[in-house]
This record gives structure tokens, sequence and C-alpha cells, in this order.
């Protein structure tokens, strides 16, 4: 497959170049896609094979990371997210599925380091060998970022996994069951399942904070999936980039769907600095002629940054048809921008704005783009041709053959790769028209000019003036499937946000109620979905735990909601010790010193700089080998669903927790 590929890009790089311009284009798309082939396949060197199924009748095949063809289109090896692939997930002793022996293939490199054999039948077959591969690989060395799970996902995450596309696919567990992992390879198995539909960013991955995707964003890649699009709650507005979240009484504020209103009220207010008077109109009379902008754009459905024609208009009516000046409509009513609106209190915009300013460009409208005819000097310079400073200019560099300069670029085009050699100026010139055409422009012929040194060359005429740059249209996220982790937290505001990206797509839903820690988190699923915009969803639950060890689980339950399931582990091991000391930063430099292990710190969020710790808030969907939980009575304490955030603090840790306390323990820890 790899000669293939490689085989595939030379020829595409062999295409002449100057050949009829779709010549080029037809060698771009060659190489791309040959690049894009090898690339794959040389991300999936390791474990290319990692399976490998034995049926009762005889027939064996092996599973791995990308299907592989030899050259006969006959399988060698089957793709994980193929229906083939399904029995190495899905069967058990109990409902073989006509597997005799599942065999997990484990490799360093290109070496095969371990084998790991299930037997699924009652027959007895010879030489089976290995322990259990999932314990083995969740008791491996664990990395800074979350790995994926292809070789040992196991049955109900496999069902996730795999459920139809279309509709909402709720997906629902406790800590550390698998979640985020069932949603990452549920994006990667869309991709597979569609990928004509869902290529190309048309499927979006929402997680919690930008810690989170950073922890998550190396699994897609690593399943040989790139484009997908991963984002923070905090990434969703483009152009801001919020961290921080509010304190939860702002928070709960600025998640209130009362907030829509408001915001309305804003979009349509004076701007700060606008002129408060206009010949004979007062500050009240302007005023007035604002509340009567916004009535009659109101009724037509016309939004704030369409509105400037009207408001026009109404002046013009009360200053008896005089002419409204464009600069005073400049100041009065000039285009906004959310960020102009609701502008960054203390130089940045948290997490909880970002839905403000989301809803803020849904009520203001698009900001109308400044259709700037081309300017003089540039139709002047087009006509005349002698001046090279804004349109191409090709022109004969002794030593580098022909080359062609784009407006405004001091050096040869890049796009076009290269230079020309050896040919005459007719030649060259249609070599040109073909890049030129590229761009967007069509040459109808020459004249003299000078390129950016000074060097006479050729000036094309275009058949219209080459426009001035514009700021693109931006481009509209149409998502195709929209994926929520950690689900729960999801404030109305914050839901409205995405639903608007989710209009027309099918979703899958993910998270556990009983993390639950925004003040307005929806109180059930059917309620969440339904802030979504969506109706009706197939629920799929896991039950098992493979983060958290048994004993800390069992502690961890005593903080957890009434109502809800504690989840079963499947961890092994880890331990648990909980003490109360008189100082808690000399505690936590000792816990710290304790061995060469890797402790990390989770504290309040106020005492979490002091510390050197992690504040509790932003410990969500991640997970660490040994944790050290600091004063849960003020983790608690500190908000109202304070609980569930200590619920989510004490199930973060995969080997051992150390709970240190100087306030009494919060009573059901206690019990
Ligand atoms: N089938 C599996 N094989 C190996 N490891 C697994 C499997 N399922 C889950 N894990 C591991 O268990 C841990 C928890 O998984 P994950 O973070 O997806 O859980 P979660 O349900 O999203 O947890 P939380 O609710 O706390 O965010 C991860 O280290 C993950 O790699």
């Amino acid at each position: 497959m790899r000669d293939e590929a490689r085989g595939l890009r030379d020829e595409g790089h062999g295409r002449a170049a100057s050949g009829p311009v779709t010549g080029l284009v037809e060698r771009d798309a060659m190489v791309l896609r040959a690049a894009a082939k090898i690339a794959e396949l040389d991300s999936q060197e390791e474990g290319i094979v990692f399976g490998r199924l034995d049926f009762d009748d005889g027939y064996t095949y092996r599973i791995g990371r990308v299907g592989v063809r030899d050259e006969d289109r006959e399988p060698l090896v089957v793709d994980w997210r193929a229906p083939a692939a399904a029995p190495f997930y899905r069967a058990t002793p109990g409902e073989p599925l006509g597997v005799d022996r599942r065999r997990v293939i484990v490799c360093a490199g290109p070496k095969v380091v371990a084998l790991d054999d299930e037997v699924l039948s009652a027959k007895e077959i010879d030489g089976v060998v290995g322990e259990g591969a999932l314990l083995r690989s969740l008791t491996r060395e664990r990395g800074e970022h979350m790995r994926d799970i292809v070789t040992t996902i196991q049955r109900e995450q496999d069902e996730a996994i795999r459920a139809p596309a279309h509709g909402v696919t709720l997906i629902t567990g406790g800590p550390g069951t698998g979640k985020t992992q069932v949603a990452l390879h549920r994006a990667a198995y869309l991709l597979y399942t569609d990928r004509g539909r869902f290529a190309d960013g048309r499927v979006l991955v929402v997680g919690p904070s930008t810690v989170f995707t950073e922890y998550i964003g190396r699994v897609l890649p690593g399943l040989g999936e790139d484009s997908v699009h991963l984002r923070a709650i905090g990434e969703l507005f483009d152009g801001v980039t919020a961290t921080r979240r509010d304190p939860h009484d702002v928070a709960r504020t600025k998640g209130d769907l009362r907030m829509v209103r408001v915001l309305t009220d804003l979009a349509w207010d004076t701007p700060p600095g606008a002129p408060d008077r206009l010949r004979t109109l007062k500050p009240d009379d302007l005023a007035e002629a604002r509340l009567e902008v916004r009535r009659r754009c109101e009724a037509r459905g016309v939004k704030p940054n369409a509105g400037r024609a009207v408001a026009a208009r109404v002046l013009s009516e009360r200053l008896d048809g005089a002419e409204i000046p464009d600069a005073f409509l400049d100041a009065w009513w000039p285009p906004l921008t959310p960020q102009d609106v609701l502008p960054a209190q203390h130089g940045e915009w948290t997490v909880d704005d970002v839905p403000l300013l989301d809803e803020l460009a849904e009520i203001l409208g698009p900001v109308p783009a400044r259709t700037a005819p081309a300017p003089q000097w540039q139709l002047r310079e087009l006509r005349s041709g002698t001046r090279v400073a804004e349109t191409f200019v090709l022109s004969l560099s002794l030593n580098d053959g022909w080359q062609l300069f784009a407006p405004g670029l001091r050096t040869p085009m890049a796009a076009s790769g290269q230079a020309l050699d050896g040919a005459d100026s007719w030649g060259a010139q249609r070599w040109a028209a073909a890049i030129i055409l590229r761009e967007g422009h069509k040459v109808t012929g020459w004249r003299d000019g000078f390129d950016p040194y000074g060097e006479e060359g050729y000036v094309p005429v275009l058949a219209e003036p080459l426009p001035v740059a514009e700021a693109e249209a931006p481009v509209e996220d149409v998502y195709l499937h929209v994926i929520l982790d950690e689900a729960q937290d999801l404030s109305p505001m914050e839901c409205r946000m995405i639903a608007r990206r989710a209009a027309h797509a099918s979703m899958t839903i993910v998270g556990d109620l009983g993390q639950a820690t925004h003040p307005l988190a929806a109180a059930s699923w059917p309620e969440l979905v339904q802030r979504l915009g969506k109706r009706g969803a197939r629920t799929l639950d896991l039950p098992t735990g493979y983060r958290v060890p048994q004993v800390i689980a069992d502690f961890a339950a005593r903080a957890l909601a009434p109502g809800i399931e504690p989840t079963r582990s499947f961890r092994p091991g880890g331990t648990l010790r909980v003490r109360q000391v008189d100082d808690l930063a000399a505690a936590v430099a000792q816990e710290r010193r304790r061995g060469q292990e890797r402790w990390v710190v989770i504290a309040p969020d106020h005492l979490a700089a002091h510390l050197d710790a992690l504040p509790v808030s932003q410990v969500k969907g991640l997970e660490f080998d040994r944790v050290v939980l600091v004063e849960p009575a003020e983790i608690v304490a500190a908000e109202p669903r304070g609980m569930s955030r200590l619920y989510v603090a004490l199930t973060r840790a995969v080997a051992e927790l150390v709970v240190l306390h100087r306030r009494p323990l919060p009573a059901p820890l206690a019990g």
C-alpha cells in the first residue's frame, strides 16, 4: 500500500506544470491524496495488527488500526471499525458469536512483544498464552496524554461506539467508565462508516476545558483521524479563547436564559462614544429616534447591523428630509461585533462569557462587509501597465529563469512552486496565465512593466481589475455530528450556543449527572436534550469503571448525590489514606517528598496557588496516578454543588489517594 501511495505521488508530481490548468489542479489533488495516505500508513505502523479472531469454522482473520489488502484486494487486516471486527469486542464466553479464540497482539514498534489469548469456546485449544489484555493495558505506564483503547474496547463500550449515527445518542456512566474514550472512538467510527459525509471537519467534539482538550487531543490523530474539530466550550466562539470560569454566582447569572433579553437590549443600545447631537436634534431626540429605529427594524426582522438604512431614514424624517452625513451614521449606528458590545472585563473573557458573545453574534447579525470599489490608483496602474506595485508581474531573472510575482509580494509566487527555465516569453506567459487563473483571475493580454526589483517584465491585463483583498466571508460551521463530553454541566446559554452549531447535526451526548457542578446544570437528561433543541435519545449506560480502584470508588461514593448508582470498578489494587493535620502546607510538602513518585495535589480554588496545586474546578475529565486532595470541607463549602465537585475530585486517582484535612471532614465522608 505504501508503494502504491508513493507511485501515486510521483505520478502527480510528474504531471506537466505547463499543461492545461486542470492538470495543475489534478496534480495538487493527487499529490495531496497520496501524501495523506502515506502519512496515515506511517502513523499506524505501531500496532498495524493488534488482534486475531479464530472462528469455530476454521476461519481466521486479523484486526488492525487500518484495513490492509493485498494486490488482489483481498483483506489481510480488517479495520477495527469494520462490521467484521465487531466480534473482537463483543464476543463473550456466554455469547461467543462463533469465535473460538480472541488474541491480542502487543507490539513495540514493528516487533511483537506479547500475546494475550482468551478462549471463548468450550473446546480445548492449543497454545493459549498471556494475561488479560485489559489488565495489562490498565496497569501499563501512563503518559501525560490519554491513549486510545482500540485493542481493549469492552462490549458495552463497543455498543455505544457503534450506535447508529442519526438522532441523539446519550451515553451515561460514572467516573472512569470510559465515556470520553467512547466519545472519541465513536468520532473515528462515524468517519469510517461515512467518510464522504463526515470528513472535512463535519464532526465537532466539545469538551469542558482547554486542559481537557489538551489531555485528550492525541487520541483521534493516533487513530488516524485528523479532520475532527475538537474544541473546549471556551473556544467555540471564533476569535476568543477563554480558559477561566466565573465564580458560581456570576456563572449562574450569565448562564440563565434571561440573558437573551439583556443582551438584546444591549445590542440596540447607544454605542459608547456615539455623538449626542445632530443639528437640531438633542440627546433626548436622538434617544427617541434610536427607539424608533429599533421598533421598525424589529417589526421587519432586521438585525442591528443591517439597520443603518433604517437609522438614516428615521433621522432624515426628523430633520425634514435632510440627508444624514455618512460620518454621523458611522459613529451613531456603527456596525458592531459581539466584542464591541461585551468588552472583556479585566482584560479577558471568561468561559461563561463565550455563550453570551455567541448569542450577541446572532442578535447583531453579521458585520456588513464594506464593498469598497477598486481604488483609483489600482485602476490607473492596471490601465497603464507600467508599474507593478499591486498586480502580478512576470519577469526573467538571469539566474532563476522566469518568475511570477504576486501583488504586493517581493518574492516570486510561492504557489507556483518553481520558476520556469528555458522558455520563450510566449511560453512563459502561457505558464503564468495558468497560475494566475488558478488564483481566480483571467488574463486577456500582456503589457510591459517592472518587477519589484525594477527589472523589466510583463504585467498581465486582467479581465477585471484585481479586487482589493477583502476579508473572507467567515465559513459557517455546519456540523453534521456534534459530540458533547461532560454534557451534564452545560448551562442553558451554553446549550443555545451548541444548539446553533448542531441545528443540522445528529448528536452524541456523554456525561454523568453525579458529576454535575454548574449551578444551572439540568436536573435530568431529558431536560438537557430539550435544552439542546432535540427530542428523544437512545440511551446507553456504561456500568464498569476502569480508572478508580474499588477502595477509592467506595470512599468517593459517600459523596455521591442520592439516587445515583455507584460504579462497580474493574481496576484492582489501589490505596487510600485519610489524614487530619495541623499544617496543610507542611503536610502537602511531606507527601510530595514521599518516594520518587509523581503526586498531583488538588486543592480548593482559593488555596491552589498557595499550595502549588491544581484548582479543583479544573480537574474534571482528567486522571492522575497519585492524588493528594486537600481540605474537602472547603471544596464542599465553596459552592452550592460543592459535594458533587468533591465527588469529581475523589474520582481522579488511578492508584493512590491521600486526603489531607484540617477542618473536620464533610459529614458523608466522616460517616
Ligand atoms: N476498554 C478500556 N481499555 C483500557 N482502558 C480503558 C478502557 N475503558 C476505559 N479505559 C481507561 O479508563 C480511564 C477512564 O476513561 P475515561 O476518561 O474515558 O472515563 P470517563 O467516563 O470519561 O471519566 P470521567 O467521567 O471521570 O470523565 C482512562 O484511562 C481510559 O483509558
